[in-house]
This record gives C-alpha cells, sequence and structure tokens, in this order.
C-alpha cells in the first residue's frame, strides 16, 4: 500500500491508513435542507437541469464544500443519470425521484439496450469532476457514485420508485431469465460508467444499491451479490487502487453478504448498532456511518454524544463518520454545520 503524506484525509482512511479522526461526510449533502440549494432550484426547477449543466451542478456540489468543510464532496447528480445514455428515457420528478416513461418488460426493450459510452452520453461529468478536483486541490476528497444492478433495475421496470417492488418481483419469480440479462447489461454499463468517473477525478466511488435490502437474503445472493460482484470487479481490474463503497438501505440482514461484492467499506445504517457492526463484519472490513439522519433534529449535547458514541463504536481505524443514509430535508443547517465541527474537532485521544 503506497502512503501518500499529500492524499486527503478521506481517502487515506478509505485506503486503510491509521488517521488522527474519521474523516466525515454526509449522504445528499448538497439538497434540500441547504437555502442556497433551494435558492438555486428557483432558478433551475429541473432536476436534471441542476444535475447536467456543468455550472450549476458543481455549485450544488461546492455548496456544502463551502459551509461546513466536509472531508468528502460527491458529485451531484443521480442514479439514473446514466440511464439515456443506454436509450432508457427518464426524470426526476419533484417530491418523487425518478420517472422512467416506458418501463423495461420485454425481452425486445432489453435487447434494444445500448452499450455506455460515457464520453458521448455524459460528457458534463467530466467537466464536474474535474472542477470539483481543481476546487477542493487535497483539501477534500472527490467522491463518484453510482447506482447497483438491481436498484437500477428496480426502477427500470417498475418505471417510479415502489413501495412494494411487485412488478420487478414478478419479473424475478416468475421470468428471470429477462431479469438476469438486464442486470447483467447494467452491471457492465454502470463499471463502464464509474471508470470514467474516476479517469475524470473521483477518487472514491461509492454503489448505491438502495433497494437490495427488500430482498430475502437469498434473493440478495441471486439479484443483487452478483452483479455488484460483476461491477466492483470490472473496476477493480482497471483501477485497484480506488477504493469503493457499498450501500444497502435496510441492510441488516444482508450485512455480512455486503463484503462479499468486493467493496473495500460497506455501509451501515441505524438500524445495527455500530459495535455489533464491526462484530458481524470482522475487524479487517472497513466501515461508514451510521447515525441516523432524524439524530439532526436533536440537541447539540444529543448529537455530539451519538457522534462520539459511533466513533467509539467504530473504533479508530478503518471508519468514515456518516448517517446511515441520506440528510433529511428538514434539517436545520445549523444542526448540520455543529455536526461536521464536532467531527472534524474530535482526536484520536478522546475516541
Ligand atoms: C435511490 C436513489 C435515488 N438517487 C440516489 C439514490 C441512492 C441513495 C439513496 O438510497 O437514497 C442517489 C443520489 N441522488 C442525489 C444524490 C446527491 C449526492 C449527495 O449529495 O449525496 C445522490 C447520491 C441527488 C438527488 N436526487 C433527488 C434529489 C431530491 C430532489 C431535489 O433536491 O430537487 C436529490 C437532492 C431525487 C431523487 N432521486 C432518487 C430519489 C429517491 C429521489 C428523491 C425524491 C424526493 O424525495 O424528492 C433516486
Amino acid at each position: 500500500m503506497s502512503v501518500s503524506l499529500t492524499a486527503p484525509h478521506l481517502l487515506r482512511a478509505a485506503r486503510g491508513e491509521v488517521v488522527d479522526r474519521p474523516p466525515v461526510w454526509m449522504m445528499r449533502q448538497a439538497g434540500r435542507y441547504m437555502k442556497a440549494y433551494r435558492d438555486l432550484r428557483e432558478k433551475y426547477p429541473s432536476f436534471r437541469d441542476r444535475s447536467e449543466i456543468p455550472e450549476v451542478a458543481i455549485e450544488v456540489s461546492l455548496q456544502p464544500w463551502r459551509a461546513f468543510g466536509p472531508d468528502g464532496v460527491i458529485l451531484f447528480s443521480d442514479i439514473v443519470t446514466p440511464l439515456p445514455g443506454l436509450g432508457i428515457e427518464m426524470d426526476i420528478a419533484e417530491g418523487k425521484g425518478p420517472i422512467i416513461h416506458s418501463p423495461l418488460r420485454t425481452q425486445e426493450q432489453i435487447d434494444r439496450l445500448r452499450p455506455l459510452e460515457p464520453e458521448a452520453s455524459l460528457p458534463f461529468i467530466k467537466t464536474i469532476l474535474q472542477a470539483l478536483r481543481q476546487e477542493v486541490g487535497n483539501q477534500s476528497t472527490v467522491l463518484g457514485f453510482v447506482g447497483a444492478p438491481w436498484t437500477l433495475a428496480a426502477y427500470a421496470v417498475e418505471g417510479k420508485g415502489s413501495k412494494t417492488y411487485s412488478v420487478i418481483k414478478n419479473m424475478a419469480f416468475s421470468d428471470p431469465t429477462i431479469l438476469h440479462q438486464l442486470l447483467a447489461k447494467f452491471a457492465d454499463a454502470i463499471a463502464v460508467y464509474a471508470r470514467y468517473q474516476i479517469d475524470c477525478g473521483a477518487q472514491v466511488v461509492q454503489m448505491f444499491d438502495s433497494w437490495a435490502g427488500q430482498l430475502s437474503p437469498q434473493d440478495y445472493d441471486t439479484f443483487a451479490l452478483p452483479y455488484q460482484q460483476r461491477v466492483f470487479q470490472q473496476v477493480k481490474e482497471t483501477h485497484p487502487d480506488t477504493p469503493l463503497i457499498l450501500l444497502v438501505s435496510g441492510s441488516a440482514g444482508v450485512l455480512e453478504r455486503m463484503p462479499k461484492s468486493g467493496a473495500d467499506i460497506v455501509t451501515v445504517d441505524w438500524a445495527v448498532d455500530m459495535a455489533e457492526a464491526r462484530a458481524r463484519l470482522g475487524k479487517h472490513v472497513k466501515v461508514q456511518g451510521n447515525l441516523d439522519p432524524g439524530v439532526l433534529f436533536g440537541s447539540k449535547e444529543f448529537i455530539r454524544d451519538r457522534i462520539l458514541d459511533t466513533v467509539r463504536k467504530a473504533g479508530n481505524w478503518g471508519h468514515i463518520l456518516n448517517l446511515g443514509h441520506g440528510v433529511l430535508p428538514e434539517t436545520p443547517e445549523e444542526n448540520v454545520a455543529f455536526f461536521f465541527e464536532t467531527a472534524k474537532q474530535l482526536k484520536s485521544v478522546e475516541v
């Protein structure tokens, strides 16, 4: 392992170096809880504009960086952003999330999908990531992200978010052959996209398999895990030194399966106690998390106690401090500021 004194804090921790305090960032740290974001949203009401016009996406990505100085700056984008490049038209609706105009339900539709060519269909990603690296230098780590095959397939097949996942589960349990074809195509496209993000400047990549927690462990092993592996394996072939993070929402029942994906870092949500997560995963697996985003509605003292508790339970190696999922839109901005200030003042002596 090469040890670089100039590499930013989060990247060093993600590579397994011992650092003086856990690096900290927040999922969804750019977004609606920030007034600066809401103001910009009035000028650019379309999510696709906010995430695909480079100057706007750069500005949004940097809003939390300027306000709180997190150790990680994540690209402002969405997991469905690459889908039009495969021939899947989509939009992101206010308050609802992704909408796929013609949900994928047939063999013909899956046969028609194109391989992803990021230079052609996602050129704005390069402009954004290069600008973020330029702006934060070695003061912070630039994170890229992708959606995992199962979660993207859930959107593509359902056509929108779902509570029950009935359509994709119908396909999974009655016509698995076409779903496996779709998952394989998505895995290859996502690997290409993750490699592209790294080539453009992303120093760490997080894969969101948000809806894989909807699967029983047995079905996770069939429909989620093999395709997570397929993505991570392809990325590691060309970019072995880029740390890869995996998130599954509601992962308590599949936690031990997550490192089998090939991820370097496993995101833990607040349904699992961090000390128990450490015990279940073993001491060689790095973790990220895991405060309940709702903690940020509490008093400053309460927020501080929960940070300390999490950091103590995680121990002083291989931990990226984060919420267990995205920050909630109603969160007071000053509490987010307090979270970051407190986290950045931690020293290993305290933990
Ligand atoms: C499932 C998923 C999606 N998108 C994403 C996931 C995986 C993360 C997770 O598990 O939550 C990933 C995502 N989407 C967005 C980011 C931004 C980067 C960050 O700051 O973390 C990230 C990492 C921006 C966004 N993507 C979206 C918003 C909200 C719309 C807005 O702010 O205008 C943001 C900030 C839209 C979106 N897009 C999606 C949803 C569920 C929504 C929210 C719908 C809503 O509540 O309005 C799909």
